[in-house]
């Protein structure tokens, strides 16, 4: 954690939308006039796609298993030091995994590789990641210590499991049967490495359908979000301003002392009801914090 150089990090599984809950950040960002380093998170898996096949034929005949959420798939070593450095110096190293043609070709590159090694941080006032394990803890390796605000995206694993089969289908493509596959080859090191952290988070955004989603293998439409609520929970129930959500959010309603609950059309809107005043608070920690250095270097002859 630093108050200079600040990370926000939304962390949660592969469908989860945490993609697509970063343009509620980018808005947050934008309003408060903030500069950040975007990073995604698949750019710390260790293997290209072509590698990773290979890895996953290696483990089964070893009779393991490999899968894209846990330590041995990814570089939690790395992760950790761009946080760490980030935290200290405010830059870092940063690259892209390439899922798709249309995000390959402007890199000429192939879907499945990762873009080279850049610098990233210079300037800017806050990291924000985005993705598998921004709230990882192993034994060798504590990536939540150094988050600031940790936010979990973790809809009910039905829809997560609808969101990812469509998503991974439609847009990166690959077949029902291999998705499918992939959900149960990696349900050990989900429950590992993926569901212990959001007991770390702040926050936890979790979309529950009102729709019937009891067979998600064979959903044809990922449920919108007028087919949902969101329950969100917060870690500590004191000084969040409860009464101030209920009034501005139409249909919002309490489930625990703890616990918001808001119609699935109002996501937007809460999240930046609830996070705009957390991202403030950094802003002015961070500002606090440079004027103290300031004050002290000027004190040095
Ligand atoms: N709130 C939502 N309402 C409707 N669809 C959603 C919502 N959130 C995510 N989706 C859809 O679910 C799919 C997965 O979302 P997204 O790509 O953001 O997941 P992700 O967590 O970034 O996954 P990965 O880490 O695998 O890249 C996308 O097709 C996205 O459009
Ligand atoms: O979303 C994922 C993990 O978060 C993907 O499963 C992983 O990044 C591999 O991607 P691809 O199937 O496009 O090679």
């Amino acid at each position: 954690m630093s108050s200079r150089n600040p990370i926000i990090a939304v962390t949660g599984s592969s469908g989860a939308g945490t993609s697509t809950t970063t343009e509620s950040f980018e808005h947050i960002f934008r309003t408060l006039d903030i500069n950040s380093a975007k990073v995604e998170g698949d750019s710390f898996h260790r293997y290209s796609r072509q590698e990773m096949d290979l890895e996953k034929r290696k483990a089964r005949e070893g009779g393991r298993r490999i899968s894209y959420f846990g330590d041995e798939a990814n570089d939690f070593d790395a992760l950790e030091k761009l946080f760490c450095d980030y935290s200290e110096t405010g830059k870092g190293k940063m690259r892209r995994y390439l899922h798709t043609f249309d995000e390959a070709v402007p890199y000429n590159q192939m879907p499945g590789t990762f873009t080279p090694w850049e610098a990233l941080g210079e300037g800017t006032d806050l990291l924000f990641y985005e993705g598998l394990h921004g709230g990882v803890v192993t034994e060798k390796n504590n990536v939540a210590q150094h988050v600031d605000l940790l936010i979990g995206m973790v809809p009910i694993v039905n829809l997560e499991w609808i969101q990812k089969i469509i998503r991974d289908t439609n847009q990166r493509g690959h077949s029902r049967e291999a998705v499918t596959a992939s959900i149960v080859k990696s349900m050990e090191d989900y429950i590992s490495f993926i569901t212990p952290q959001f007991s770390r988070t702040h926050i936890n955004f979790q979309r529950v359908p009102t729709v019937d989603t009891s067979n998600p293998f064979s959903a044809k439409a990922i449920p919108s979000l007028d087919e949902s609520f969101v329950v969100i929970r917060f870690r500590e129930a004191t000084n969040v301003d409860f009464p101030y959500y209920l009034s501005m959010i139409e249909g919002a309603f309490m489930s625990r002392v703890n616990t918001l609950v808001v119609p699935g059309g109002k996501m937007g809107l809460a999240m930046e009801l609830i996070l705009t005043p957390l991202i403030k608070q950094l802003m002015d920690r961070k500002r606090e914090a440079n004027k103290q250095l300031d004050w002290m270097s000027d004190l040095l002859p």
